[in-house]
């Protein structure tokens, strides 16, 4: 078959046969999973095994090309396997439309695949996959884009750094006093316009929004109270919802009373600008006579007058919607609306109501453009960024596959002039990870007799020569340490001790504490006459804590140790080419200023750098 001939030319025979044969896992199907199911289809892997907990929606069809509008609200994972399935009908695909945390996909299930790929838009989701991957042993591809820029990472547990072995950025939240009181950039207007005053309007208070941080509370308790008396207020004007004097009311008690009372506490201005109080009644006139076609320009900048305009509208707007929800509603609870940056009417919302609480503070004023994509946390998703990281992410695990692991590299990309993709050896395993810096072993028992004493007793302390000083973690806490004696009586199984759950042992010795055992659970129907509870492998040995080296980790390149991030240029032999032999062999075309070689040989190969 020419695709067939085509992909062993390219390949080389030994890569292609074990791209052939291997099972692989991709984890997520939206803007990179699509471009990389694509990828490995049409690279000739044949086993794919793709999970995605997402049905498709109209906003993903721009990037996300396995996808057509006939599939909006279906299955990402179903469609993607139908769609790619085509590009190769030698493939077969296996689709879950899952969260991959649900417990089916256990480590066993983790261990049936030689290598997994993430594709995955958000943390939590990583950090799972990577600790599975870790405790399978299964090479894993990480990657990730943000609007220009892309990162591939590839991890081979117990060779390189595991995605947790370097800290991540967490979600930014924003102190709740920077927000209520002193903003100080267009992002604090925002934040205060969709997570407090549309959420005390039209939702549920602002207590559950995730950008306000209340732990400065205590420190500013007065101030606090204030706030609360606020907020307080407006949920009184909330019951005029409906009325004319509705946007009246709301305006005069946010941008006129709120700000003058502010503006009273002298302390809070002595090295900032304090802010100005807005008038209703002087705007209203100008802002009356605006077109109602003001809101459908979100591309410049509104005028002071213009986002009182919309303000007005929009507050119209979302009151006759709310009113209508109340008609409509059974039961209890009362209906709320959601800020949602693709509905129209909370967006106008928001994008006023922050300028008009920026033009009061002095700060910029920005498009609702702008603005959509601030307050819904988007920097847009790139289709050729997803691409090309999807791409590198295929000749990563080339290597990996390859048994090459010394010669993957971190990739990045990004959109600079000089130099679009830039690399970065890969560095040993931190041996503070809290992922990786671990020993594993399997711990098996049999739930109806083991207890947690057979296993101190017998196993960590007998087989394995633990002190006293040691606890037990699972996941759901702390089952064990010299103070909780009275659970060794106990079952394991009552203790919360579950088949593919995790079990930390951590040495608590003051000394020479040894590294932290982390035991994957399986439970095994044991014979009567075997221990209740064992550990797989027996013998283990546990190396002791070694102290962190002030993040200066060394990786290994070809047998040479060399610090990591130091840039070095590649030769041709770590670009796995042996230059002489390529140049007898076919055509090397080397760039005029030496950074670029492209290489056309019999055999297909074609490296860039
Ligand atoms: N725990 C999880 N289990 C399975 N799939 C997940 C999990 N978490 C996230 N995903 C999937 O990972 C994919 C990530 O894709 P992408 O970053 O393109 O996000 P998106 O939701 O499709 O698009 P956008 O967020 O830009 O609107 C999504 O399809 C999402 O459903
Ligand atoms: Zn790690």
């Amino acid at each position: 078959m020419p695709r067939d001939r085509f992909l062993k030319q390219s390949l080389g025979n030994n890569l292609y046969s074990q791209i052939s044969q291997s099972r692989i896992l991709v984890v997520g199907a939206g803007g990179i999973g699509c471009e990389l199911l694509k990828n490995l289809v049409t690279t000739g892997f044949k086993e794919i095994h793709v999970v995605d907990l997402d049905t498709i929606d109209l906003s993903n069809l721009n990037r996300q090309f396995l996808f057509r509008h006939a599939h909006i609200k279906k299955s990402k994972a179903l469609v993607a396997k139908e769609t790619a399935g085509k590009f190769n009908p030698g493939v077969s695909i296996e689709a879950y439309h899952a969260n991959i945390k649900d417990p089916q996909f256990n480590i066993e299930w983790f261990k049936s695949f030689v290598i997994v790929f993430n594709a995955l838009d958000n943390l939590d989701a990583r950090r799972h996959v990577n600790r599975m991957c870790i405790a399978a042993e299964v090479p894993l591809i990480e990657s990730g884009t943000t609007g220009f820029n892309g990162q591939v990472q590839p991890i081979k547990p117990g060779q390189t750094q595991c995605y947790d072995c370097s800290p991540k950025e967490t979600p930014k939240s924003f102190p709740v006093c920077t927000i209520r009181s002193t903003p100080s950039q267009p992002i604090h207007c925002i934040v205060w316009a969709k997570s407090y005053l549309f959420t005390e309007l039209f939702g549920i208070g602002e207590d559950e929004a995730p950008e306000l941080d209340h732990t400065e509370d205590s420190d500013n308790k007065e101030e606090i109270e204030n706030l609360r008396q606020e907020a307080a207020a407006l949920q009184k004007i909330r019951q005029s919802m409906g009325s004319q004097e509705f946007p009246r009311r709301v305006f005069e008690k946010v941008y006129s009373e709120d700000i003058e009372r502010l503006r009273s506490m002298e302390d809070m201005w002595k090295t900032r600008k304090p802010p100005n109080a807005l008038d209703y009644e002087t705007l209203l006139p100008k802002a009356t006579e605006i077109p109602p076609t003001i809101f459908q320009q979100d591309q410049r900048t509104w005028t002071l007058e213009e986002n009182v305009a919309v303000f007005n509208s929009s507050l119209t707007r979302l009151s006759n919607r709310l009113d209508e929800a109340k008609a409509k509603s059974i039961g209890n609870a009362p209906p709320i609306l959601t800020f949602d940056k693709d509905d129209k009417d909370t967006l106008d919302f928001v994008a006023s109501a922050a300028n008009l609480r920026s033009i009061s503070f002095g700060i910029e004023t920005r498009s609702e453009f702008d603005i959509k994509q601030m307050a819904g946390n988007i920097i847009p998703a790139i289709a050729t960024t997803n691409a090309t990281t999807a791409a590198l992410c295929v000749l990563q695990a080339f290597k990996v596959l390859q048994g090459n692991v010394q010669k993957a590299k971190m990739v990045f990309l990004s959109k600079s002039v000089d130099r679009a993709l830039d690399r970065e050896d890969l560095r040993a395993p931190d041996p503070g990870c809290a992922v990786c810096g671990n020993a594993r072993a399997t711990l098996a028992f049999n739930p109806e007799r083991a207890t947690l004493g057979d296993f101190v007793n017998e196993v960590l302390k007998s087989k394995l020569g633990y002190s006293d000083e040691l606890s037990i973690q699972t996941d759901a806490g702390l089952i064990y340490d010299p103070d909780l004696e009275e659970n060794l009586s106990k079952k394991l199984s009552d203790l919360g001790v579950v088949k593919d759950s995790f079990v930390t042992i951590i040495d608590d010795d003051d000394d020479s504490p040894r590294i932290n055992l982390i035991l994957a659970v399986s439970e095994i129907d044991f014979p009567e006459t075997s221990p209740p509870v064992v550990l797989v492998p027996e013998a283990l040995q546990i190396p002791k804590k070694a102290k962190p080296t002030n993040g200066v980790t060394h990786s290994e390149t070809n047998g040479h140790v060399e610090p990591a991030g130091q840039k070095r240029k590649r030769d041709a032999d770590e670009a796995e080419l042996e230059t002489d032999n390529i140049r007898k062999r076919g055509k090397v075309a080397e760039q005029p200023n030496g950074t670029a070689i492209t290489i056309d040989d019999d055999e297909g190969a074609i490296v860039l750098d």
